[in-house]
């Protein structure tokens, strides 16, 4: 396929909202949850995520950030209200362009298997030929540095290398749709720092839309386009701020005056959030 080729099967591909705009990638439309055994996780959440957007969820504990990434991976159902993928039921997402892929607090890497082979595992459980997996697990961990340890078994790796293995299992899907659940939360501060920083580069040099789960208002400014700022009890929106930084996101931008600003809006919101919400520990 040539690049204009693709280009219009992309364009195609795309949801169209018939106002000449693309569908959102995700749309929680008056979301709620409550669990079998009552609790209320997530009060009429709207949100609409669109193409291209790195959007972290912040709030106390409970507020209800898994559940709702949860639901945009299909593992969870609302109990009233709607989400949309590109538009559509989740049924009708599985095409080249319209894929999501989710990565977890712990990386979950089969012990007895090379990072090589824990990272092609989603393309061997397709059915994908060697001959294709094998380069994009190679670019994969590429992105994510790990490209001189892919015969190297999970424990002969430090938690952050973990954490890349993982990511790089992602990533080799070619997702369009990256979700994650505090993925570096367990890491040690700069270690998580420095996954943040190639996190938001491999976001910034592909077609990619991330969903990330934080505790951390500095990850989240770090590393997003807006921040959602949730409140438990029950779960809710209380704020959509948009991390507006046009430079590179460095470590000078980690001491930058706009970076503080914008932890301090976060924080005066997650204070607001523990108030509303009881702020309750598990
Ligand atoms: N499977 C479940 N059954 C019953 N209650 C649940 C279930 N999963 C989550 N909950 C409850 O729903 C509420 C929201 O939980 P959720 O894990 O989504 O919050 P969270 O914001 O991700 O919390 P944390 O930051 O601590 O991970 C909490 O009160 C939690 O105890």
């Amino acid at each position: 396929m040539n690049r204009d080729d693709h280009a219009m099967s992309q364009a195609a591909a795309w949801e169209d909202t018939g106002a000449g705009e693309e569908a959102p990638v995700l749309s929680a439309q008056r979301v709620e949850k409550t669990y079998r055994n009552g609790t209320r996780a997530l009060d009429e959440v709207k949100l609409d995520i669109r193409r291209g957007e790195f959007v972290s969820l912040l709030g106390p504990s409970g507020c209800g950030k898994s559940t709702l990434l949860k639901m945009f991976a299909g593992l969870e159902e609302p109990s009233h209200g709607h989400i949309r993928w590109w538009g559509k039921n989740l049924a009708t997402v599985g095409t080249p362009e319209r894929t999501l892929a989710m990565v977890f607090q712990e990386a979950t890497l089969m012990p007895w298997a090379s990072v090589e082979q824990n990272a092609r595992l989603p393309l061997d459980l397709r059915g994908m030929p060697r001959a294709e997996s094998e380069p994009r697990v190679r670019e994969a961990l590429r992105l994510v540095g790990l490209e001189n340890f892919h015969q190297v078994l999970p424990r002969e790796l430090s938690g952050g290398m973990q954490m890349r293995a993982s990511i790089a299992r992602a990533l080799a899907t070619k997702p369009n749709l990256l979700l994650m659940d505090e993925p570096f939360g367990a890491l040690d501060e700069f270690t998580r720092n420095r996954l943040d920083a190639d996190l938001r580069d491999i976001w910034s040099r592909q077609d990619l839309t991330v969903v990330f789960v934080t505790h951390s208002i500095y990850e989240a400014v770090f590393l997003s386009s807006r921040v959602i700022v949730m409140a438990a009890r029950p779960g809710r929106v209380i704020a959509d701020v948009a991390i507006d930084a046009p430079g590179p996101r460095d470590e000078a931008f980690r001491i930058s005056a706009p970076f503080m600003q914008y932890c301090k809006t976060l924080s005066d919101y997650l204070t607001l959030a523990n108030q509303q919400g009881g702020g309750h520990e598990h």
